[in-house]
């Protein structure tokens, strides 16, 4: 394929983002994509909304697997695209996965035509940014069956420059899991508080006591993320406001602090259950486990990277990001590295442009990296 092509099917594939378990039309591009390429060496299942593809070795001894996640975001985009802006209202992808899906294509294309010695797997996995297609597909026989000996993932990111690649070992990726809490109180008469119970109020009163979770019962030395999102309640400006609803997410990294959260969140909850007179209910939603790069593999490409003229290495900090490719990374050896892809706006920014430049270059870096194996 060549950067052309590529460019092209970024941006068809930034036309069509969907959430996730809804890559419909996703998956059928990809598979239009895929039937393009010569058949000799590929076999492809379905699983849900995603891919998986096989390319078969020549002189096999080990399958080595790459991951793209495929799923866009509730985000309403505000880009300065003319041509190739997301044709689904309330939807983009503002998340990179057009560009990982677009660089695993690109790899693809290249040993569709030249036969890898090892088997490699590509898997086209949904709904990464929720409620999370990784762990379901590990457990599926489809991706059973082809069980790969290690794996990798990349993720764009906007703060470094075209040809970047940053990547650790150990923990890039926080633990997280999502956060859903709904009030349900007494509506009324604006004019006539004592006969009701505020969910607005109640609500405003929790948001205002979960900042103070990261800032009073997480060990300063440790690190934790208590983020709201979302708060919806009330339905006209006249009505006091039977319901409320909050969402958040929580970060952590480790299993300790995130267990530490989640009882203060309890605790903080049932005490505006007593104050407002009310009842709640709490929701944990997707829970990713951190992202844990393998030793030996990601030092491999670490070093494989540093001896790349094209390619600057930088060591990446741990960020309190979360990815599902961590449930990968629990039980197969491999790692996951950051792409730079230039950009002044961040992930899950509406105006987020990455530069179309970093996907020839991470197809050749790939290809290279795997060839050097
Ligand atoms: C790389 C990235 O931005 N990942 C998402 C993953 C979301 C996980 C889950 N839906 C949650 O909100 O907890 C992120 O927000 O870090």
């Amino acid at each position: 394929m060549n950067v052309d092509q590529l460019i092209t099917i970024r941006r068809d594939l930034h036309q069509i983002p969907e959430i996730g378990f809804n890559e419909i039309k996703t998956q059928t591009y990809l598979l239009n994509v895929i039937q393009t390429l010569s058949q000799d060496f590929l076999e492809v299942k379905k699983w849900k909304t995603g891919l998986l593809v096989k390319v078969a070795g020549s002189n096999p001894k080990n399958v080595l697997a790459y991951r793209a996640d495929i799923d866009g975001l509730p985000i309403k985009e505000k880009t300065n695209y003319k041509d190739f802006q997301s044709t689904h209202e309330g939807f983009m992808h503002a998340c990179g996965h057009d560009f990982h899906m677009t660089i695993a294509l690109g790899v693809l294309s290249h040993y569709a035509e030249n036969q890898p010695e090892n088997h490699l797997l590509f898997i086209f996995q949904p709904a990464e940014e929720g409620p999370g297609g990784a762990e379901p597909m590990l457990r599926s026989e489809e991706f059973r069956e082809w069980w790969p000996d290690e794996i990798m993932a990349l993720h764009i990111a906007p703060e470094y420059p075209v040809g970047t690649i940053s990547t650790k070992t150990g923990m890039l990726f926080a633990n997280t899991s999502e956060l859903f809490i709904t009030l349900k109180g007494k509506g009324g008469h604006a004019a006539y508080p004592h006969h009701a119970n505020d969910m607005v109020v109640a609500a405003s009163h929790l948001v205002t006591q979960l900042q103070s979770i990261v800032a009073r019962n997480v060990n300063p030395l440790d690190a934790g993320v208590v983020t709201i999102g979302v708060i919806k309640g009330g339905t006209k400006q006249n009505i006091i406001a039977e319901e409320a609803t909050i969402e958040g997410t929580i970060r952590t990294k480790s299993i300790e602090t995130m267990s530490i959260i989640k009882s203060r969140i309890e605790q903080l909850v049932q005490g505006v259950e007593v104050g407002f007179m009310c009842s709640a209910t709490i929701d944990y939603g997707a829970n990713y486990c951190q992202v844990y790069n393998e030793e030996i593999t990601t030092n491999h490409f670490i070093e494989f990277t540093k001896r790349q003229s094209n390619a600057t290495f930088v060591a990446s900090p741990e960020a309190m990001t979360g990815e599902d490719f961590g449930y990968f990374l629990e039980q197969i050896p491999g790692f996951m590295f950051w792409l730079g892809v230039s950009c002044e706006y961040g992930l899950h920014d509406a105006r987020l442009e990455p530069d179309e430049g970093a996907i020839p270059f991470a197809v050749t870096h790939l290809i290279n990296f795997i060839d050097s194996k």
